[in-house]
């Protein structure tokens, strides 16, 4: 069995549940022969022989080997469900920690829903089939071989005659089997779509009514909830046939029995206990053997299961630690990064960044300015360790980073991405994420800092806000402040902005980034902002364009240079140009022009490069 043997690891602690669910089983099948013995005996021994006194005796002996069966019974139930749980607790624990340390090129084409259902139905067909089918599938052999052999200890010729259409029903199992595996296939693939159209309904809900697409939703749904139905109606309908041709197969074999068999008591070469004996025996055999196709498709399924399961436990983690790499001592870090000749290609497309460059002393501040896809957030992502470089280095204090332990280096870098992720838990708990030991005053200084503060006291439970896992009820900006509260609070040697502020007013962002000023000194800091207002200040600027430095400098000295930051910054203050060309004819000093312009970025207009 493949299963059992792929799976072993994680149930072999408790692999003595596996063998007395079966011991157990095995015990109730063979105490399930003693009735027909028992009945033999109350007819030719007792009834025909008029020893009615016997019948006290015999009574209680099938009420004994009742409630023995019945202890095997629950004794197979209990240890069967205790392994069963227990290798889907491992499982499930297995898979959520692999989740957790699987790299970002993992994610980068993983399927939500997919992995969802793999953690949910994949690990229910396991733990059937571990805790209860592979035991059943072993009694229905288990209760033919048995049976086969009390028939033919009886009558071998009744047995030979009456076993003639086993085969058939044997055959038909299979049958049956190999069309509602399919069907069951079909049926969950068709129930996959139908929770990821829920899914992706209920994260898209804002941009569904904004494009007033709830009747193309609505039907996009009936047809997925249409296709499910007429799956089950398909299984259900190959079970309605299959039934009725196992009962009349095995009516077949009741006919045959009585037929001959009645013949042999007629010659007198069989008693009529014996024949009854036979009668209950003969459904003894076939009953299990109804239950074969399910069984054997619970094997299949679950078979299907565990390599679904095993594929997510064996995958391959390109971004881990090496085994020779020690802790560094973090408190020591200064935060001097340093690319050099770094170059980094997805999957197999063309490199996404080239040949990047870059000495960021501890302290100092990095803009990243550049057009959508230019690889901005690709460089950040490398120096998170998120992938690994695929040529050239990038290092921490001279030290590579693919030498530091991951959790040391992510421990020194804060980021603050575009996009805010909230958790479903309290303000408070959602700044404080990642952190041990802080205190309520650290929260808050870290969110007055973040301008945060102020927002969350206006709320009635104030810090102790329940947000939902989007942040529900919270503005772009509002979740913006609470990432940048997050970030602070992390107190990191290195600090990432990705577009931090562009959710926020041109004001909001002025205090903002006059409150980063504090936090930024003593901490490398790398901003990749779409508006130069945000990199005026930072020590040096880096353009790229499909993922290649084009200019690099100060913004003093990038706004003088013809090129890519020039046009850039012409677009986004074209109104302020205008405005000095205008001064300019009036004859006021360009410089008082030039000066106005620079400190006067937040009351503008300001024009976002895309
Ligand atoms: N996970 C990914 N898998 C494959 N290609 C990717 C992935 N992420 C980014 N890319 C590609 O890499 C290039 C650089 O993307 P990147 O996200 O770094 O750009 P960016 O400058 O940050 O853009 P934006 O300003 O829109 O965020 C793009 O061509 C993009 O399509």
């Amino acid at each position: 069995m493949d299963v059992l043997k792929q799976l072993h690891d994680y149930y072999r602690s408790k692999r003595s549940y596996l063998y007395l669910s079966i011991l157990c089983l095995a015990t109730a099948t063979a105490l399930g022969l003693v009735y027909p013995n028992l009945l033999r005996i109350l007819i030719d021994d007792v009834i025909k022989l008029r020893r009615f006194d016997q019948v006290p005796m015999l009574a209680l002996a099938i009420f004994g080997v009742a409630i023995l069966k019945g202890i095997m019974q629950f004794l197979h139930g209990f240890f069967g469900g205790r392994l069963g749980n227990y290798i889907a607790y491992r499982l499930r624990n297995a898979c959520y920690e692999k989740l957790q340390f699987l790299s970002f090129r993992y994610y980068d084409t993983a399927k939500t829903g997919d992995l969802m259902s793999r953690l949910t139905g994949d690990l229910e067909a396991i733990r059937n089939f571990i805790g209860f089918g592979f035991a059943q599938l072993l009694n229905v052999f288990m209760m033919v071989i048995f049976g086969s052999i009390v028939m033919f200890s009886i009558n071998w010729q009744l047995t030979l005659v009456t076993l003639i259409s086993i085969p058939f029903l044997v055959f038909v199992a299979l049958k049956f089997e190999s069309r509602i595996h399919p069907a069951f296939q079909e049926m969950r693939l068709a129930l996959g779509s139908l929770t990821t159209a829920v899914q992706e309904n209920i994260t898209g809900v804002r941009t569904v009514k904004s494009f007033a697409r709830e009747p193309h939703e609505v039907d996009k749904f009936a047809v997925r909830n249409e296709r499910y139905r007429t799956n089950q109606i398909h299984a259900a309908t190959l079970w309605s046939r299959y039934f009725p041709v196992m009962e009349l197969l095995a009516s077949v074999c009741i006919v045959i029995l009585l037929g001959f068999g009645g013949t042999l008591v007629i010659n007198g070469s069989l008693t009529l206990g014996e024949l009854v004996a036979f009668f209950t025996l003969i459904w003894y055999i076939i009953g299990p053997m109804w239950g074969l196709g399910f069984h054997i498709n619970n094997y299949t399924q679950s078979k299907a299961s565990t390599e679904r399961i095993l594929e997510i436990l064996y995958q391959h983690v390109d971004v881990k630690d090496k085994d020779t790499t020690s802790h560094m001592n973090i408190h020591e870090v200064k935060g001097h990064v340093t690319f050099e000749h770094m170059t980094f290609t997805y999957g197999n497309q063309l490199p996404a960044v080239v040949d990047i460059n870059l000495d960021a002393p501890p302290g100092s501040v990095i803009g990243l300015l550049g057009g959508t896809g230019s690889g901005k957030s690709t460089i950040i992502q490398l120096l998170m360790r998120a992938y690994n470089v695929s040529e050239g280095s990038i290092k921490l204090d001279g030290v590579d980073i693919r030498d530091i332990r991951i959790e040391d280096l992510r421990s020194q870098i804060a980021s603050v991405f575009q996009e805010t992720f909230l958790f479903s838990s309290t303000l408070k708990n959602n700044i404080a994420y990642g952190m041990n030991e802080v205190t309520m005053d650290d929260i808050i200084r870290a969110s007055k800092l973040a301008k945060a503060h102020d927002f969350i006291m206006e709320l009635p439970q104030g810090y102790d806000t329940l947000v939902g896992e989007r942040g529900m009820g919270l503005s772009g900006g509002q979740k913006q402040r609470i990432a940048i509260a997050r970030a602070l609070l992390k107190n990191p040697k290195i600090l990432i902005l990705d577009d931090a502020t562009s959710a926020v007013d041109m004001e909001t962002e002025h205090e903002i980034q006059s409150g980063f000023q504090e936090v930024m000194k003593g901490r490398t800091t790398f901003i990749i902002a779409h508006r130069i207002s945000s990199l005026r200040h930072a020590d040096e600027i880096l353009v790229l364009e499909e993922g290649r430095v084009v200019q690099r400098g100060k913004h003093e000295q990038l706004i003088d240079i013809p090129g890519a930051y020039q046009d850039i910054y012409h677009v986004q203050y074209a109104d302020h140009i205008e405005r000095l060309r205008v001064a300019d004819e009036l004859y006021l000093s360009p410089d008082e022009n030039q000066r106005d312009i620079q400190s006067d970025t937040h009351s503008e207009q300001v024009r976002t490069y895309e």
